[in-house]
């Protein structure tokens, strides 16, 4: 987006966009998936960004945490309103895509600036009974909940247990006397904590608890449990609900609490697509257990997208700032440059450019693998579920922390500015950072993507179990290490670098683990004890898969101008060379010290080409300015005039003299006399 009246601008900025050597529309249309999509995507930010109804009359930064709550619920609320019932915002964008430009991080944002109370009901509960529910339920449901007549949330984390979801303690006991289920929390630690939406928002949930029936216990399944009237929004009989408090961000998303006191539900309210309780309490099978987990699945790749459109905001702030801001003279006595003339600056910023597309590629790619898997045939749905499980779980650890990290990095970028909530990196950041940890702890997530290794590599799949196509690699002739540096420092002999890089760690990991179990460890232990080396391998496996995703993503784009084209070759190279600087290729025998040095000379030059094109690289983002709601990034430029205005905002700068003053500074000050 750039300034309507280019005369208020900051001749800086001005500049910059001047020697654009390529076409921002062509990205901006790439990054929508499509020219008609971008004209969609405007007309829904025209609508929802110019509605009285969607302003905020004070700063949320101002208000209480009640009124927070308050007062994004009363926008979230009227925004599901117009997009079931405003025939003008369907007709722009279809409900589905107005509810996915809402409750993702983009326009719904600018919106609920402080986190969705109803984010939950779209992102979670409904995809739950979509991917669990049986034909029959989902007639009775999902018209019910896409009418917002019920609001759901997600409820599986527990005070406990969230990690290790086979270790979750609430119980969902079947009574076939009475056909219904009876829903229990048996001890503090079993208290449901964290869903959001749950504290104050949500009627119902699907709550996922260990199914007993017939006296056995079946594991982890998902219930929809009503918690509230649905008139009078009293908490029923048995059901202690709550908010959990304050947290780093997404203050408003009313993240709650939820004990069970032997709660009856009837016996169809267990989601049964996939296993089923009959009448007599017979448990029928699903073909697979870990169908079950289809929502977190969903989720995953959607963080993978988010987290993305979380990097574009940041950068875009951190590099327009960039260009305003003149700080210190390069060569003394010629004045002060623009902070992103200097290289440091460029290595903090251009990487996050680069980092927007490589997730951009990739999780484009795993959506198409998570649409083959779940539309595809049944066999060959349980027979990909391992990989998408696999590039699910490491996608999203790779770009909620290169994204978090990138977004942290880029507050930094802004100095002391980019620490005031009025830069809004402090919200991005935190809003970021959560990625890391919800919907599969990062860590944990990693070592399930080193388990599937480890089992492919060591051939250790289930008879009849085929290795995925994104880890064919380990089951290849290992690549020649003597290779001629031109052939080994291409694009895609740097994503073959990666490759080594996962065989000889597992390679490593392996042999730990043999000697250890020859010695006498107890298998387990032994696997723990080599895990360092085994998330190591997880994290070469990812980040060679987003390289390649990258490669492939730029060589396979069509009708783009030759200006286009180059700039994303050169963010492509940009991303490989930067990561390329990881121990790993060099450790294990892909580089050499000379390639290296060789790799950083081509990446410097590389920082110096592309700092030319940093600010019309952030313009085609094409974020609205109220969407990156900062007094640093807007497209005019104008940093100074904002950071004072909003300054003055402060309700301590409405009174000269505050009360509090009067009330303990005088007395100290006349006591100290
Ligand atoms: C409308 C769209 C809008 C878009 C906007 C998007 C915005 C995004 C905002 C999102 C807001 C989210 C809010 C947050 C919500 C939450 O956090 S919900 C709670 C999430 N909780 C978790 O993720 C828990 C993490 N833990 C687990 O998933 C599992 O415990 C585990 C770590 C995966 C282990 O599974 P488990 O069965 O307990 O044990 P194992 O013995 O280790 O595994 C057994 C085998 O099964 C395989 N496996 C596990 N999971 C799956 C799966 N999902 N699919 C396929 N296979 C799976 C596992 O690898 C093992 O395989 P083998 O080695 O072959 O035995
Ligand atoms: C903002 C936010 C929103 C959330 N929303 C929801 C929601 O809507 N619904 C819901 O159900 N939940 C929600 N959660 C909960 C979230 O899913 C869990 O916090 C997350 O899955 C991590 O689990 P945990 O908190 O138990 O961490 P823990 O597992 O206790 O992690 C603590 C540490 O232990 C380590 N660790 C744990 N297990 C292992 C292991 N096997 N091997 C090695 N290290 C290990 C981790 O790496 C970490 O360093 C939300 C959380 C947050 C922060």
């Amino acid at each position: 987006m750039k300034p309507a009246a280019e005369n208020v601008c900051n001749p800086d900025l001005l500049k910059e966009r001047a020697h654009c050597r390529f076409i921002p529309e062509e990205i901006t249309h790439f990054l929508d998936n499509g020219s008609e999509n971008t004209k969609l995507r405007h007309k829904l930010e025209e609508y929802f960004l110019n509605n009285p109804l969607f302003d905020d009359d004070i700063p949320p930064d101002y208000l209480s945490h009640s009124e927070r709550y308050s007062n994004e619920l009363r926008k979230s609320c009227a925004m599901v309103q117009c997009f079931l019932n405003d025939p003008t915002v369907q007709n722009i964008a279809g409900q589905m895509e107005g509810v996915r430009m809402l409750m993702g991080n983009g326009l719904g944002s600018a919106i609920t600036k402080d986190g969705n109370p109803l984010a939950l009901h779209y992102v979670m509960f409904l995809p739950a009974l979509i991917s669990q529910a049986s034909q029959e339920q989902m007639a009775y449901w999902i018209g019910r909940a896409w009418a917002g007549q019920i609001i759901g949330t997600y409820a599986q984390t527990e005070l406990g247990h969230g990690s290790f979801l086979r270790g979750l303690e609430t119980t969902a006991t079947y009574d076939p006397d009475s056909e219904e289920f009876v829903l229990h929390s048996p001890t503090i630690t079993s208290i449901k904590w964290w869903p959001g939406g749950l504290g104050k928002t949500a009627n119902h949930a699907v709550v996922m608890a260990q199914l007993y029936t017939e006296g056995k216990c079946w594991g982890p399944h998902a219930f929809i449990v009503q918690l509230r009237d649905l008139d009078t929004h009293a908490s029923l009989p048995g059901i202690s609900v709550g908010e959990i408090g304050p947290r780093l961000g997404t203050n408003s998303q009313d993240n709650g609490f939820l004990r069970l006191h032997h709660v009856r539900i009837p016996r169809l309210h267990m989601l049964m697509q996939h296993a089923q309780v009959t009448k007599s309490g017979e448990y029928v099978q699903p073909a697979s257990s870990k169908l079950t987990y289809g929502t977190m699945v969903f989720v995953r790749v959607a963080i993978c997208f988010d987290a993305g459109r979380q990097l574009q905001r940041a950068v875009t702030i951190a590099t327009r700032y960039s260009a305003v801001r003149r700080q210190s003279e390069l060569v003394p006595g010629e004045g002060e440059v623009q902070v992103l003339d200097y290289q440091t600056q460029q290595h903090k910023l251009l990487p996050q450019l680069a980092t927007v597309f490589a997730v951009t590629f990739s999780a484009r790619r795993l959506w198409e693998t998570y649409n083959s898997v779940t539309h595809g045939p049944k066999e060959a749905q349980l027979a990909l579920l391992p990989e998408l499980h696999v590039l699910s779980c490491g996608l999203k650890a790779a770009c909620a922390s290169d994204c978090s990290l990138g977004c942290d990095v880029c507050r930094l970028a802004c100095g002391g500015h980019g620490y005031l909530a009025s830069s809004n990196l402090p919200r991005i950041v935190t809003a970021t950072t959560a990625t890391q940890t919800y919907e599969g702890e990062n860590t944990v997530m990693w070592l399930q993507v080193a388990r599937y290794l480890l089992k492919v590599y060591s051939d250790g799949l289930e008879s009849g179990e085929e290795a995925g196509p994104s880890v064919q690699f380990l089951r290849e002739p290992r690549p020649d290490l003597t290779a001629p540096s031109h052939a080994r420092l291409t694009n895609y002999g740097l994503v073959m670098g990666w490759r080594v890089a996962v065989v000889a760690l597992l390679q490593e990991a392996q042999q730990e683990l043999q000697r250890r179990v020859a010695a006498g460890q107890q298998p387990d232990r032994a696997r723990d004890a080599c895990s360092l080396t085994l998330v190591d391998a997880a994290q070469c496996y990812i980040r060679g898969h987003m390289c390649c995703q990258f490669v492939a993503g730029v060589d396979e784009l069509q009708g783009l101008s030759a200006g286009t084209t180059l700039v994303l070759q050169q963010l492509c190279r940009l991303y490989l060379l930067y990561h390329a600087s990881s121990s790993h290729l060099l450790r294990h025998g892909w580089l050499s010290g000379a390639d290296v040095s060789q790799l950083e000379a081509e990446y410097r030059a590389l920082l110096t080409e592309l700092r030319q094109d940093a600010v019309a690289l952030v313009d085609s983002f094409d974020i609205h300015d109220r969407i990156l709601n900062s007094t640093l990034g807007a497209a005019d430029g104008r940093v100074y005039d904002r950071l004072y205005e909003e300054a003055l905002k402060s309700p301590l700068n409405q009174q000269d003299v505050p009360d509090a003053f009067n009330k303990y500074l005088r007395p100290l000050l006349k006591s100290s006399l």
